[in-house]
């Protein structure tokens, strides 16, 4: 006999659940924070991550403005800017969808959807900047991370769906990828972030406590 499952579970993904409690918990979390303890957490991370070797190798980065109890990046920004390195920003152009652009002046970002700042549109864009473009880090932002690379975002897909067209194609190099938030959001309890298909792990993580190298979990 065949039974047909049909019940609200049938869409059920392992892991889910737990990033669904787990973004709650953090989005908790990260709007308990005081302001002036986000600033001591924003000066030490800017501090570790300009003195990094991954940071002075970088040609160029793509990154985030940090926004509502976000590490504030815009020291970051500022420093490569002035460092004649560029400096490629997000926009979201659609639901789950989003493009980077240049952006030389960070006095020109516009406010887009949820309060985000964004790079005024001058051409195309891209996707994934990579390499060929001069980019050869990404700081990407999420509400927690994994020492083993795992990200922990706002459930969007923003990020994921962008990079994949990168990860994706052989012939292209993928830029490092660096997670930025405080330390105290890093490997939360209760087990680790998990990782589903789509989810791109990691390479490093920024924090107020250094700059780390994600190592993956034994048979994860
Ligand atoms: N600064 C920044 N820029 C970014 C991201 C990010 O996380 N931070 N993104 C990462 O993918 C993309 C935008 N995606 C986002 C998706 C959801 C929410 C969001 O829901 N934010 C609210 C929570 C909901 C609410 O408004 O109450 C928040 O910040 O509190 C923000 C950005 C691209 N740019
Ligand atoms: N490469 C992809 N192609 C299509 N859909 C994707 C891709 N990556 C992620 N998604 C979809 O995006 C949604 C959000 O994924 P997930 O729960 O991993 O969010 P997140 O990585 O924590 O958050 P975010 O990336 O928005 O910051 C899921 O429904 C997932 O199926």
């Amino acid at each position: 006999m065949v039974l047909a499952v049909t019940d609200a579970r049938s869409h059920y993904v392992p892991g889910q659940d737990r990033k669904q409690s787990l973004r709650a918990e953090l989005l908790g979390l990260r709007r308990s924070m005081p302001r002036a303890q986000l600033e001591i957490v924003s000066g030490a991370l800017t501090r570790e991550l300009a003195e990094h070797p991954l940071w002075l190798g970088a040609r160029g980065i793509a990154a985030f403005v940090g926004v509502r109890g976000e590490v504030d990046t815009r020291p970051l920004l500022e420093r490569c800017l002035g460092a004649g390195k560029s400096v490629w920003l997000p926009r979201l152009t659609g639901p789950g969808r989003m493009r980077f652009w240049p952006c030389v002046d960070l006095d020109r970002l516009e406010r887009g959807a949820m309060g985000l700042l964004e790079p005024p549109i001058h051409g195309p864009g891209e996707l994934a900047p990579g390499p060929e473009r001069g980019v050869d880090l990404i700081l990407v932002p999420g509400l927690g991370f994994g020492r083993d690379g795992a990200r922990l975002g706002f459930g969007a897909g923003h990020y994921d769906r962008a990079l994949a067209t990168r990860h994706g194609d052989p012939s292209l190099t993928m830029p490092t990828l660096c997670g930025v938030c405080p330390v105290a959001f890093v490997d939360p309890p209760g087990g680790p972030i998990p990782m589903l298909g789509h989810d791109l792990a990691m390479d490093y993580l920024a924090t107020d406590a250094g700059v780390e190298r994600c190592v993956a979990r034994p048979g994860a």
